[in-house]
């Protein structure tokens, strides 16, 4: 059996991928076992080394696995670029501060009481294929520095991008085992769920792959992080900037294709200013250059697979029979989606209850900031949102209402090696990132003295 690298902007099979046996993946797995044992006793200091050397390593190879990432998945060339430079940002940044964000925490008690983290294991990671560098660092980089080894499971389609991070895990010079890629099929997943080396699973994906992992994870009772679907509100209120908005709202949802769990995907615009809004954002929007992403000056590629395209044109069609107007775009030829622009789209209709996973903006009208809030509200997901008001108070007030994991006002939504990410509602449960997501995946152990 094997894995196909397809690209998406030619449909030229472009490498095709062994998938491991059962025999394999065990190998992998005692390596692991094996790598843990050294890898937990190694100072904070000597993993910094070897991480900020894989920065140096990601950075010296930039072009070279931009183009990978834009040929296995239809990113155009400077985001893939852009890509790999924030992934190795990001082993900067836990090079830097694991050590200060794993301090022992002391307790007021009458004895000496604190808690200490100890790395637990291997982190197993199922990864998806829009931010196949950036997803793969943001877990590694943290657990790895936490003393944890790692397991990733990479979306079919980017095994090249997966083969090329562990290559240059070892080119930084990680001792075997602590970054592991495993070629494997989904029925091979309970296998290293189960495995003894294994005590945390992170998933980024699909609410349907979440649940499915979730459930395998229960039933091994291991610790598991979902970051999952999103149809991220961008709330347009009376008083907003609404150049400054129409122009991220085109960023927010056009970035990558459309293929963000964070790009804004329901745009909901107070009546009095949404005729204006939608001119702006339709002009922005059309102004976009779509072609081959390879392309110097090229704005927008093509989706990452003919099945995606295929869904995103069913949810448009749908959405416009149930009364949905629209204002650019609508054409698709191969993986290739216009960038679209609906209006007047309702709260019953497929493009506002379903994640539309690609460049497809859909402006809701609201009565008024109240009405804005609860349509926001009134959706499964909860991974992000966006406000846009002049008046910063009565933003962080509205923002305090909202029901996601992540708020930014006037601003574009995006992850930061700094900040927690993640969501709530089927958008999914945990933190990557910041001192709060170092922490998912280790021992935190209480350690009292007396
Ligand atoms: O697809 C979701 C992740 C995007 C990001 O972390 O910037």
């Amino acid at each position: 059996m094997m894995f196909k690298s397809i690209n998406p902007f030619s449909q030229e099979v472009i490498a095709e991928h062994e998938v491991l046996t059962n025999a394999q993946l065990n190998y992998k797995l005692k390596l692991s076992e094996s790598a843990f044992k050294d890898w937990k006793t190694t100072s904070f200091q000597q993993r910094a080394d070897k991480m900020q050397r894989l920065a140096v390593v990601l950075r010296e190879n930039k072009e070279t696995l931009g183009l990978l990432i834009t040929h296995e998945m239809g990113k155009i060339i400077a985001e893939s670029i852009a890509e790999v430079e924030k992934s190795a940002g990001n082993c900067d940044f836990y090079a830097e501060h694991a050590e200060e964000m794993l301090q022992d925490e002391y307790y007021n008690t009458p004895f000496r009481s604190m808690s200490v983290y100890d790395p637990i294991g291997a982190v197993f990671a199922i990864m998806p294929w829009n931010y196949p560098f950036w997803q793969v660092l943001r877990f590694a980089a943290p657990a790895i520095m936490a003393g944890n080894v790692t397991l990733l499971k990479h979306s079919s389609n980017v095994i090249g991008c997966a083969k090329a991070i562990e290559s240059a895990f070892l080119e930084a010079g990680f001792p075997e085992g602590v970054f592991q890629q495993i070629s494997i099929e989904i029925p091979q997943v309970e296998s290293v769920i189960a495995a003894n080396i294994v005590h945390g699973i992170t998933l980024t994906g699909s609410e349907g792959a979440g649940s499915s992992v979730a459930s395998l994870a229960g039933k091994h009772i291991k610790k598991t992080v979902m970051e999952l679907g999103g149809s991220d509100a961008f709330i347009v209120l009376n008083d907003a900037d609404l150049e400054k908005a129409a122009h991220v709202a085109a960023q927010s949802r056009m970035l990558n294709a459309g293929q963000a769990c964070i790009c804004a995907k329901r745009f909901i615009v107070t009546e009095k200013v949404a005729d204006e809004f939608v001119s702006l954002f339709a002009q922005n929007i059309k102004s976009l250059k779509q072609g081959n992403p390879v392309q110097e000056g090229i704005q927008m590629g093509p989706l990452a697979r003919l099945d995606l395209a295929k869904t995103l044109a069913d949810q448009l069609e749908k959405s416009l029979q149930q009364g949905a107007k629209l204002i650019v775009g609508g054409a698709v030829e191969s993986c290739n989606f216009q960038p679209t622009l609906i209006d007047f789209v309702s709260v019953n209709s497929i493009a506002f209850q379903e994640e539309t996973f690609g460049p497809l903006a859909a402006v809701i009208r609201a009565k008024d900031e109240n009405d804005a809030i609860a349509i926001a509200n009134n959706h499964r997901y909860g991974l992000a949102s966006a406000i846009w008001t002049e008046d910063r108070e009565r933003a962080y007030k509205l923002a305090r209402k909202i029901e996601a994991g992540n708020v930014f006002v006037n601003s574009l939504v995006r992850s930061d090696s700094r900040v927690p990410f993640g969501g709530i509602k089927k958008s999914g449960y945990g933190r990557e990132l910041g001192a709060v997501g170092i922490k998912e995946f280790m021992n935190m152990k209480s350690l009292v003295i007396e």
